[in-house]
């Protein structure tokens, strides 16, 4: 069953493009990453998605039910942590998630505690004493205390230390182990690869691709590197070629090609030692954009 299905969707600004003609599904439980660099289109999508946005044109439904008809009993089972969280200042955290937590049918008060207590929230502090990650633990509790069944996550990490953010992935986990489905919008590569089933790859506003992360880093393109017996004597063309680095005796290439066609090419060389390896997300992320 789709959570979340985007039809031709595009927002623009006036005449400026923010997202052009999207159409993506997100399944129930995925993790599902959205990623690209700044100015792609991420929080564009999502805030349309949330109905913060009007859709210049298109169409998309979250739980089968419209983004712009029915947002209200949309926003029931969505959680949303936006990108820059921005709260009232006077107030005291545990006063704040009470207050928001009155926009949604349930509250539990053990549940807010349990989760500030994981992320070592203070929940008797003042907002305006909280420094930018721990105002970002209270945006992360916020967007899970009425239990969501689907998690909209625009850059979640940005101000958490590295322990905290492994403790925000054990969270995210728990979720879905409850069949949560969460949307993941970020530019850091490795969270993406770490944390996602199945990624969205966008870029000025339009989507380059929509893969498995296994798909992504396993079938296609593969990291290769050569140490040919003597420096600089070497160099060849093969079909699938994507990027070719020689740096003395030693090539490295991206190649999608046929690994068979490669290992022929390479029979014919002095070659010393050959090494294929996955490429990480950013290697692939990199060759998508350098298209
Ligand atoms: N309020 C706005 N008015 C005009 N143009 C906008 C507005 N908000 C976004 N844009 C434009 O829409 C495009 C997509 O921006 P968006 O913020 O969605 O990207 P993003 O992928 O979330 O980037 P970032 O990682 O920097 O947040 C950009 O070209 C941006 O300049």
């Amino acid at each position: 069953m789709n959570i979340v299905d985007v039809k031709h969707l595009t927002k623009m600004y006036k005449k400026n493009r923010g997202i052009t003609n999207l159409t993506f599904s997100i399944e129930k439980g995925e993790i599902f990453g959205f990623i690209g660099p700044n100015g792609a289109g991420k929080s564009t999508t999502i805030r349309t998605l949330l109905n913060f946005l009007y859709p210049t044109s298109g169409s998309a439904t979250i739980f089968g039910k419209d983004i712009v008809k029915q947002s209200k009993e949309i926003r029931q089972k969505v959680g949303y942590l936006p990108s820059e969280v921005h709260f009232y200042d006077d107030m005291k955290v545990v006063d704040l998630l009470k207050y928001s937590a009155g926009f949604y049918k349930t509250f539990n008060p053990k549940r807010m505690k349990e989760l500030a207590e994981r992320l070592d929230l203070d929940l008797h502090k003042k907002m305006e004493d909280l420094s930018f990650g721990n105002r970002k633990k209270v945006g992360i509790v916020q967007a899970l205390l009425h239990e969501p069944k689907l998690l909209i996550l625009d850059e979640p990490t940005g101000g958490l230390d590295p322990l905290m953010q492994n403790t925000f992935f054990e969270l995210l986990k728990e979720e879905r182990e409850k069949e949560a489905t969460i949307i993941f919008s970020s530019h850091i590569l490795s969270e993406v690869q770490k944390m996602c089933d199945r990624v969205a790859i966008i870029k000025e506003g339009q989507l380059v691709k929509v893969e498995t992360i296994e798909h992504l880093t396993k079938n296609n393109l593969k990291k290769i590197t050569i140490t040919f017996e003597q420096a600089n004597a070497m160099d060849f063309n093969l079909e699938g070629i994507a990027k070719k680095e020689i740096n003395g005796s030693e090539m490295k290439l991206l190649y999608s090609g046929d690994i068979k066609a490669l290992l022929h090419q390479l029979n014919t060389m002095p070659i010393q030692n050959l090494l294929i390896e996955e490429p990480s997300l950013e290697e692939v992320f990199i060759h998508y954009y350098e298209k």
